[in-house]
């Protein structure tokens, strides 16, 4: 099922996005692909971490623990390679479109930053910037983070009222990111089942990265997504308690129905690579835990001859897949003594490459309907003033490119109370 929304908005007073949150096309002048960033040798790998926890308070033990992921590989995180990958099949895709559309790349976490991006982007004449995340769903680390980088990098460059830096929605649902994992799953079915035989029984993991479940309430309750659906009838089906979640699940289902030869198959939405003290409550279950449940000795019921993992939730095969997937998870099969395989992400997938550029090719104005698979319509390309906003120690909240100041505020004061010492 695919839904689109054939109206064109129109802008409310003084706003350049309507009640949907769909912004009115602009005709940008250049494109950021902004991105995690990671380590590219062992000398960054400490620094890299200090930049991505700053402030929040992650134990050292953590973060040893986390670099000997990178250490082992050279102290080189494979994300950079991936986006330089990435960035150039945009550029050819908007090549082979006609689209003259420079794009820069900038990280959140490791160089080239966003700042340094924008400031390039500016130097080379360019005001208008469509910015465009390796983050498909919605919470505070794979949305608002991002906007709230931009917002900073705004003001940090002192950009702010020169440059006009929008992002595009979050693309989840949109079917040229789920497609790549549709085919991956029936390819990986096909040779599991070749190893195991046709009549085995195989338990297909859904994997996405856990959040704090304070995040994922921030996210919206899966209510507020329904609010966005033109067609609700199937949400109090599903499980999923948040928006988080259940962007998921939906997406899990789409691929699901997108394999016949999987529609027997018994599944879960399993989450992965939590971190943070043990006394903050994360989304569950944790991948290894659900396989040890579904296959270990205690397990009841048919016990699953191999698992599949469908990593769901990222877009490439960075370290969180290739350690903690394909390092730790096919480390727990071989101990349960079960098949295992591994779909691959996104990456530059033709289908991924080109469903982005669809995204840009929306916001030129230049391509009517917003395209959406399974029951969410397509995200909104603005957030709601409040949108997985998460309250810092202080109990500021920070600014953020696609919010209303004034009403961020607002929700700074109103929140500044219920401060807990999170963010
Ligand atoms: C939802 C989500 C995504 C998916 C969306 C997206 O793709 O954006 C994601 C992706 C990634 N997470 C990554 C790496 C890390 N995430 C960390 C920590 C955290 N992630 C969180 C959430 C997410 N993270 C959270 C709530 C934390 C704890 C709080 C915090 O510290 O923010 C830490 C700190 C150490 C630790 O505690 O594990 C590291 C090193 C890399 C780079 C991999 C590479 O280098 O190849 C990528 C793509
Ligand atoms: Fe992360």
């Amino acid at each position: 099922m695919s839904q689109t929304r054939h109206t064109m908005p129109v802008a409310a007073a003084g706003r350049d996005y309507d009640a949907h949150g769909t912004m009115i096309p602009k005709d940008y002048d250049a494109l950021l692909l902004a991105s995690f960033g990671g380590p590219e040798g062992q000398d960054d790998v400490i620094p890299f971490l200090r930049n991505v926890t700053r402030g929040r308070g992650i134990p050292d033990e953590r973060l040893e623990e986390v670099a000997t992921h990178y250490r082992a590989n050279g102290g080189v995180s494979p994300i950079n390679e991936q986006n330089r990958a990435l960035k150039a099949a945009i550029e050819a895709e908007l090549d082979r479109r006609g689209l003259r559309l420079p794009v820069y790349w900038g990280n959140r976490n490791w160089a080239p930053y966003v700042p340094d991006a924008l400031e390039q982007i500016h130097a080379d004449g360019h005001r208008r910037v469509l910015t465009v995340t390796t983050s498909a769903y919605s919470c505070y680390s794979s949305c608002r983070q991002y906007r709230e980088d931009m917002g900073m990098a705004m003001q940090k460059t002192g950009l702010e009222g020169t440059l006009d830096l929008d992002k595009a929605r979050q693309y989840f649902n949109h079917p040229g990111f789920v497609e790549p994992f549709v085919e991956g799953l029936r390819a990986d079915l096909a040779s599991l089942r070749e190893e195991l035989g046709e009549t085995a029984p195989i338990h297909v993991l859904f994997s996405t990265h856990s959040i704090p479940n304070s995040d994922a309430a921030a996210a919206g309750p899966r209510q507020l997504a329904a609010e966005l659906r033109q067609d609700d009838a199937e949400v109090g089906e599903r499980e999923g308690a948040d928006v988080y979640s259940a962007q998921h699940l939906d997406v899990a289902r789409h691929i699901l129905a997108g394999v016949p030869e999987a529609q027997d198959l018994d599944w879960s939405l399993v989450y992965q690579s939590r971190s943070g003290p043990p006394s903050v409550p994360w989304l569950e279950p944790d991948i290894n835990d659900r396989m040890e449940q579904l296959a270990g000795p205690d397990a009841t019921g048919t016990q699953p001859a191999g698992f599949i993992v469908v990593p769901l939730g990222f877009v490439s095969d960075h370290m969180e897949v290739v350690w903690d997937l394909d390092t730790e998870a096919r480390q727990t099969a071989d101990e349960l003594g079960v098949g295992f395989r591994r779909t691959p992400t996104p990456g530059t997938h033709p289908a991924f490459v080109a469903g982005l550029v669809d995204i840009v090719e929306e916001r030129l104005g230049r391509r009517p309907g917003r395209a959406a698979v399974g029951c969410f319509e397509a995200w909104a390309d603005v957030c709601r003033p409040d949108c997985c906003a998460k309250v810092m120690r202080d109990g500021s909240v920070r600014p953020t490119t696609s919010a209303v100041d004034a009403e961020v505020r607002g929700l700074a004061e109103h929140a500044a109370g219920a401060a807990d010492g999170q963010g």
